[in-house]
């Protein structure tokens, strides 16, 4: 990896360390105010699933261990080690009456300790910038939604908020967050600036929101002047890691950063990762920031129960997924491979055996990927089959298992942290349990899953997908 900073705007000190939990006093920044089945799917029913053995009893741990009732989530909200915990309530932060409807209209009783951390700063008076970590799933997209309706004035519908997703999946998935935060805010307005969504020569951008992927968003602000830089008050940085580590996203969003007013605008760069390179570029670019970092033990999940299974080869692999789906009597299952092709085989496979999988790779066009994920999100399928495309952000509630069937890898085949990380965290939602099963293959990938135990300091035990006893004993361990 390497980051270069040259092109950005610079100037304040760089702090060293690793595991810093920091809030410093800042300057503020600002002083304003069917036929859409997938091919892939068929209707094969639980009956049919092609199971060896008795596996009721694994299914009745799973379901036992994956469902989290309303109570356990009050009684994690009050444990101060979890990063649920909070003692404010969403009153105390003098929102406007309709945001605090949409909260409560939302589910949300009190806030998680990221909210509770980051959103008195955010939401002040003097706003503040923050470069913010927190676990998966804690919370982050709706303390940056939160932030960014409580600044906008809906009476007028000039773009007032930046945000800007890796993905199209996550930028639509942020929107929807938004309409549903803000639904009682009635002239709300949110303008989606994603490929294949066109203004006309000269037109503007029109909604006080703008969720969008970086290029289409700096061909709006930079080259066609749709959107006006200087009445944007927030700019949100989402799964900020990558956007500043991937080089195509970063070119983008210097450029759409160079353009904002450093001294009105609220900076939010927010990712459940940073790397120690990542971060130091990041403490350059946003001004007087604010920052929250866990502690590298505190990253991992401990409602994610992480296991390893040893396979051979393909096989022996495709052997153990078929024992783990049929135990997946409740909840969904995300499986990530390296590849598209792997994920395409892998999905070709199970379907022809009879399994109801969706596949999501980046080979296919945006709009046939929010198809799969909005069929996947109403529980159409039971299984997804995808890439580091839905590594990030994803936030599919019943997911209740993610198998890693390749382990996540860097190009020159090193461990790659921070996407295990995500691709874990889209299981364990918010205080939910999950569990997260990593194929372990050849000498290479112990290596790797060695490194990442190493890394987070937690272990991962191994499983026999056949012994479901032992699966028994593992997964009643606390
Ligand atoms: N205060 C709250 N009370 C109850 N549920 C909440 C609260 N805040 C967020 N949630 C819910 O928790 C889930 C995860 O939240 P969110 O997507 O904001 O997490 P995240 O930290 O952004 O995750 P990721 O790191 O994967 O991007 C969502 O379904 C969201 O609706």
């Amino acid at each position: 990896m390497s980051v270069e900073d040259d092109d950005w705007a610079t100037a304040v000190d760089i702090q060293e360390g690793l595991t810093k939990v920091e809030i410093q006093p800042t300057k503020p920044a600002s002083t304003g105010k069917n036929s859409e089945q997938d091919e892939f799917t068929t209707s094969y029913g639980d009956e049919q699933t092609p199971t060896q053995g008795d596996q009721s009893f694994l299914r009745k741990v799973l379901r036992q261990k994956l469902v989290t009732t309303q109570s356990e989530l009050e009684v994690q909200q009050r444990d101060p080690n979890s990063p649920l915990y909070s003692v404010r309530s969403f009153e105390e932060l003098n929102l406007r009456p309709e945001l605090l409807k949409g909260i409560y209209q939302m589910g949300f009783n009190r806030p998680s300790k990221i909210q509770e951390t980051a959103l008195p700063m955010l939401v002040s008076q003097q706003p503040q910038n923050l470069i913010a970590q927190s676990q998966s799933g804690t919370g982050k997209t709706a303390a940056f939604v939160l932030t960014m309706l409580s600044r906008i004035d809906t009476r007028d519908d000039t773009p007032q908020c930046l945000c800007l997703s890796p993905t199209f999946e996550l930028a639509l998935q942020t929107g929807k967050v938004v309409e549903a935060m803000g639904a009682a805010m009635p002239d709300l307005k949110i303008c989606y600036a994603l490929k294949g969504i066109r203004l006309g020569r000269g037109e503007k951008a029109r909604g006080q929101i703008v969720i969008g992927t970086p290029g289409t968003t700096m061909d709006w602000t930079v080259k066609h002047k749709s959107i006006d830089p200087s009445t944007i008050k927030v700019f949100v940085l989402d799964e900020a890691d990558v956007m500043i580590d991937t080089q195509g996203h970063k070119d983008q969003t210097i450029r759409i950063h160079k353009t904002l007013d450093k001294e009105k605008c609220q900076f939010l760069f927010f990712s459940a990762t940073y790397d120690d390179e990542v971060m130091r570029f990041a403490e350059k670019i946003v001004p007087h920031a604010n920052i929250i970092q866990l502690k590298r033990e505190e990253e991992t999940l401990t409602n994610i129960k992480q296991y390893q299974v040893h396979c051979r080869d393909m096989d022996q692999k495709y052997d153990a997924l078929a024992n783990i789906y049929a135990t997946l009597s409740v909840g969904q299952a995300v499986i990530f491979c390296h590849t598209r092709n792997t994920a395409k085989w892998l999905a070709e496979k199970m379907h022809s055996d009879g399994y109801i999988v969706a596949l999501l790779s980046g080979e296919l066009d945006v709009s046939s990927r929010a198809k799969i994920l909005k069929r996947f999100r109403e529980g159409k399928e039971r299984v997804l089959v995808t890439t580091n495309v839905c590594a990030r952000g994803i936030d599919v509630e019943q997911v209740t298992l993610v198998v890693n069937f390749d382990l996540p890898m860097t190009k020159d085949r090193h461990a790659d942290f921070e996407t295990y990380i995500h691709r874990i965290g889209r299981t364990g939602r918010f205080g939910k349990s999950g569990v997260a099963i990593n194929f372990v293959s050849d000498r290479h990938d112990e290596k790797i899953i060695n490194k990442i135990g190493d890394h987070f300091c937690c272990s991962i035990p191994v499983l026999d997908a056949g012994d479901y006893d032992d699966l028994e004993d593992k997964l009643a361990e606390k």
